[in-house]
């Protein structure tokens, strides 16, 4: 049987250099390289993608939205690792783990919208809790993320590597206080919320790795609820999974746990915590995963191979596994 050919369209970028690392050694896949002199010529891209089973767009939005309608062939299926098509009527959102349906859904979709990187963790965290009737869908939910500066794409991370001038000042950026940032729409459809979270990014000056933080003050729950509740939520929903690991519950006075954001780079690992201080009726939500893993490359092979009818033991390694 003839092997499935991919195209990447935008396989020079920050996102598509990364999938092309992880499919390189791959023989259950042909890769369709475009000429690197011509990776911006709309003609020989417009023959890629229509050559392609399935084409994987690593372009910013505007672009991906034209991509798409350059396809002729029908057969063509496309992932899109762009925020252009999350919330899209038509597009099967890649986050294989939101439901046990999920999955079947990629497999059957012609479009799959690779989800961003914040909203990996954030909905993660939170559909579990307001499927089991934990949360309220109307809860007041607040976010704070921070980035690895590779979150930005090419630009970012040269203002962030550059020297003299051309370097960005300062290490730590918070972002997104116009409480607008594009990814909230994403965050509220799928993790089932009313009203849209509060959400505020940050950048650092470390190249990769994000952490998610989802504050909750118990007491203002309609109904009693404790961090062992949304720990066991969370573990139930999860297990098995082989890419979401729910971590141990942390509650106050065990030790003083510290959370590194880069201690899952170059896997497509998601770490799920639940901090407790029972006194206080709070709780802290926390994700951990690659921003480029987890939150786009890794997650997009993963989608690649759910698509595909590929995903098994004779695939892909993943770091970490
Ligand atoms: N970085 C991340 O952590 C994540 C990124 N994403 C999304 O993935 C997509 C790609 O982002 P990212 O990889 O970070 O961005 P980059 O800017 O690093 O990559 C985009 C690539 O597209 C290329 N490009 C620009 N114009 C054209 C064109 N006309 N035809 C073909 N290629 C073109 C760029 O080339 P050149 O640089 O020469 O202009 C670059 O190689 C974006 O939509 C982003 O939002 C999603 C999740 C996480
Ligand atoms: C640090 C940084 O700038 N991060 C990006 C998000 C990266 C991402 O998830 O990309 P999508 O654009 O595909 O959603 C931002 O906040 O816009």
């Amino acid at each position: 049987m003839a092997k499935p050919k991919v195209f990447i369209d935008g396989e020079a970028g920050t996102t598509g250099l990364q999938i092309r690392a992880r499919l390189k050694n791959r023989t259950d896949l042909e890769l369709l390289s475009i000429d690197p002199a011509r990776r911006k010529d709309e003609a020989e891209r417009k023959r890629l993608l229509n050559e392609a089973d399935v084409a994987i767009l690593c372009l910013h939005d505007e672009l991906s939205k034209a991509a798409v309608t350059m396809l002729e062939n029908p057969h063509t299926r496309v992932l899109d690792a762009s925020s252009a098509h999350r919330v899209a009527e038509g597009w099967v959102y890649g986050f294989p783990e939101l439901t046990p349906e999920q999955p079947q859904r990629i497999r059957e979709a012609r479009f799959v919208a690779n989800p961003g990187c914040y909203p990996t963790g954030v909905i993660a965290l939170l559909r579990p809790l307001v499927d089991a009737g934990l949360l309220p869908p109307t809860f007041p939910i607040s976010v704070h993320a921070i980035s690895g500066y590779s979150g930005g794409g090419r630009q970012l991370i040269e203002a962030m590597e550059g020297r003299g001038e051309h370097r960005l000042a300062g290490d730590y950026r918070a972002y997104g206080l116009e409480l607008a940032h594009k990814h909230i729409p994403e965050m509220t459809l799928y993790a089932r919320l009313e009203r849209p979270p509060i959400f505020t990014p940050a950048v650092a000056r470390f190249r990769q790795g994000m952490l998610d933080f989802i504050p909750l003050h118990l007491w203002a729950l309609p109904k009693k609820t404790t961090g062992a509740e949304l720990h066991e939520a969370l573990a139930e929903r999860y297990a098995g999974q082989r890419f979401i690991r729910v971590m141990p519950l942390e509650t106050y006075g065990a030790h003083h746990p510290v959370l590194d954001p880069q201690a899952l780079n170059g896997t497509n690992l998601l770490e799920l915590f639940v901090f407790e201080n029972p006194k206080q009726e709070q709780a802290l939500l926390v994700a951990r995963f690659d921003n480029l893993g987890k939150g786009a490359s890794g997650a997009a092979v993963q989608n690649l191979d759910i698509m595909l009818g590929l995903e098994g033991p004779h695939t892909y390694e993943y770091p970490g596994d």
